[in-house]
């Protein structure tokens, strides 16, 4: 996305806890600010040095501790690329509860400093639930060692739930052991098109009662987010005609016939009801990733232009387009949308993960411009503030929405994040200048 440009002098790379600890002490005793660094994929900006903080990667402590069969349950060091555990589980007969489209290179540690939703959370739940312990640094070098493999554990607060999201504001978080679920014998997915997004909504209501338990993602694309797509990648798309909207499911269960029977009748229900107006079924894993692939693509094609506003955003679900189609017309009709260099804005496209009310609005723009920014701001903000949603549904707050937390926090949450902070991190080294 090319928006932040970090500025560091120094990069060190611990190869140990101990190596983080030492680091650590040393800046707090110097007063050296610092910034953790996972696989530097996230959209916010929290990984970005901003002055001339000590970047700390973790991308050498990317061993796998330990993994149990019986119970499931993994234990990694935060650096571990989140594909390598995955694939390492799948010969395991498992999962990792998270998926997302830069699984090749972020890593966990990242992905649990940031509370990262992804495409699997429908099914699986969030991090606050699947991660069972934490191991971290705090800024004083002391090593926080709860790496706990219970799944109950009711002894007073539970610490580790602040870092998980605290995007290392807080400490370093080194290792993590985490609950990853059985692999489904049978994965499905289909992808269809519909006019209207109150036919997603049916959609989505039908796929809840009908495909019930083998439900694992329900996304969200609109036509402009696949028109983007068909042109940067030049594929043809999987769907005869246009749609306003298209929706990808899939369903991971434990039985193949049964599963592609229950979608099957999921997709002739919603057809012959006028629900939707047509779909395709994947036949087998190269058509399932194809699919997907129609979704997976849109983060990175909306910014063949040049930039791209992003903005990540839990909305209730009836409200969750409107969004989209206001911000469209605000831009329209401000004269700042249109094809050819005059008009900054090539388009306004939004897709997510709809099984979870999480949109990504995406204003696709040929340079950053503060015209546009200006009428994007605060305004999708207090958008979302009035239909009481949240400014960051899964990618953080970083420093992007560094000045816009208010919209989703009362005054009484923001002191006590502030008052938390300032307990753990009394000198202010950790990833400052951020949202806290
Ligand atoms: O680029 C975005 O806005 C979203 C990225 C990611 O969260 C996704 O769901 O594809
Ligand atoms: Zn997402």
């Amino acid at each position: 996305m090319r928006k932040y440009k970090g500025c560091s002098k120094l990069v060190v790379k611990p190869g140990s806890t101990q190596d983080v600890s030492k680091v650590l002490r040393y800046c707090n005793e110097n007063s050296l600010a610092v910034v953790p660094q996972g696989g530097n994929s996230g959209l916010v900006g929290g990984s970005v040095p901003v002055y001339d903080e000590i970047v700390i990667s973790m991308s050498r402590m990317n061993r796998i501790r330990s993994f149990d069969g019986t119970s499931g349950i993994m234990v990694v060091d935060a650096g571990c690329i989140l594909e390598v555990a995955d694939k390492f589980l799948a010969e395991k007969n498992h999962i990792f509860p998270l998926d997302l489209g830069a699984k090749g290179s972020c890593q966990i540690g990242g992905n649990v400093a940031t509370n990262a939703g992804g495409l699997r959370l429908l099914r699986y739940g969030s991090l606050h639930g699947n991660v069972l312990g934490i191991e971290a640094v705090l800024p004083d070098g002391t090593v926080m060692d709860d790496l706990s493999t219970l799944r109950k554990n009711n002894t007073g607060y539970d610490i580790k739930q602040l870092f998980i999201g605290g995007e290392g504001t807080i400490g370093i978080i080194t290792g993590v052991s985490i609950l990853c679920p059985q692999r489904s014998k049978a994965r499905n997915v289909a992808l269809f098109g519909l006019e209207s997004f109150e036919k997603a909504q049916q959609a989505f209501r039908v796929a809840k009662s009908q495909l019930a338990e083998i439900l694992s993602a329900f996304e969200l694309m609109d036509e402009q987010g696949q028109s983007m797509v068909e042109f940067v990648n030049q594929r043809t798309r999987p769907l005869d005609s246009r749609y306003p909207f298209y929706c990808l499911i899939e369903t991971s269960g434990s039985n193949p016939e049964h599963d592609s029977e229950k979608l099957e009748a999921f997709l002739e229900h919603v057809m012959s009801e006028d629900i939707v107006s047509d779909g395709v079924l994947a036949q087998d894993e190269t058509q399932m990733q194809s699919l997907w692939s129609w979704r997976e693509g849109i983060s990175e094609c909306v910014g063949h232009w040049g930039g791209v506003y992003k903005y990540d955003l839990s909305i209730p679900l009836p409200e969750l387009y409107n969004l989209v189609e206001d911000t469209r017309e605000r831009l329209t009709s401000a004269g700042l949308v249109g094809d050819g260099d005059t008009f900054p804005v090539v388009g306004v496209v939004g897709f997510g993960h709809m099984g979870d009310s999480n949109l990504h609005l995406n204003v696709a723009t040929r340079r950053y411009d503060k015209e546009v920014e200006q009428l994007l701001e605060p305004f999708v903000y207090e958008w979302i503030a009035g239909r009481n949603g949240s400014v960051s549904a899964e990618h953080g707050l970083g420093l992007a929405k560094k000045a816009y937390v208010g919209y989703s926090r009362s005054d009484t949450m923001i002191r006590l994040m502030q008052q938390i902070k300032t307990l753990y991190d009394p000198n202010g080294i950790m990833n400052p200048y951020k949202y806290i």
